[in-house]
């Protein structure tokens, strides 16, 4: 199966044109405040407009309230929530839409047991586990990740063209995101570096055989 792909933290209409010409099976929006790429749901909404059917709009939380996630939902014509925080799995199933889980991965972090917790998300998002909450750049260590886990992997966290052809091999995910790694400067997307992040991302996918 083809390997999906989101571009995150997009603030500008020229990114989003970019990302969904390049190829992108979803855009991403930051809804933290205190993250280089965050957007209020107004320009979310403003921006998403952009976006053509059949590519997915997502909405990234950190530990925001129930009503301020409930406000961007009534804003922002969202496909997915992705829970980048601390979030509890009741707080995660309680707005009737499909949502991501972020695990931050370290050495000691039992991901079996974290994905069951979060068993009925449409995904568990993989990513780097560093001071903040993400969006960072890092790496993390893929062969933390047991093998078996359950439900579709999203791997992130340092993701760029350069590795993300070995991340796809070495990890097999069903979607992998990206935002520091197709950037020029944070939360301005270098369309370069977008395009060729797809291309490489396609260019696993056929040599491993998956389209
Ligand atoms: O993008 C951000 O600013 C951000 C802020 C807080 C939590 C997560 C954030 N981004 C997500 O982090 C991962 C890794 O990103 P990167 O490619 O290493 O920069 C990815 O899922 C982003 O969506």
């Amino acid at each position: 199966m083809k390997t999906r792909i989101k571009i995150c933290g997009l603030t500008r209409e020229a990114d989003v044109d970019a990302a969904v010409e390049a190829g992108a099976d979803a855009v991403g929006f930051v809804f933290y405040p205190p993250s280089p790429r965050y957007v209020t749901p107004e320009r979310a909404a403003e921006l998403a407009r952009r976006v053509p059917p059949f590519v997915d709009v997502v909405g990234l939380f950190v530990n925001a309230s129930a009503e301020e996630i409930a406000a961007a939902c009534a804003t922002v014509p969202l496909n997915l929530l992705q829970f980048h925080g601390d979030e509890t799995p009741a707080f995660c199933r309680s707005f009737a839409r499909p949502w991501l889980r972020a695990a931050r991965v370290r050495p000691g972090l039992d991901l079996v047991e974290f994905a069951c917790s979060y068993s009925d998300a449409r995904g568990l998002l993989l990513d780097a586990f560093v001071e903040g909450y993400g969006g960072g750049g890092h790496v993390f260590d893929w062969t933390l990740i047991p093998a078996g886990l359950p439900g579709h992997l999203v791997l992130s966290g340092g993701l760029h063209a350069d590795n993300v052809g070995d991340a796809i091999r070495r990890v097999r995910p069903a979607a992998v995101d990206v935002s520091s790694g197709v950037e020029a400067g944070k939360g301005i997307k270098d369309h370069e570096k977008v395009a060729a992040f797809v291309a490489a991302v396609r260019a696993a996918d056929a040599a491993i055989g998956g389209v």
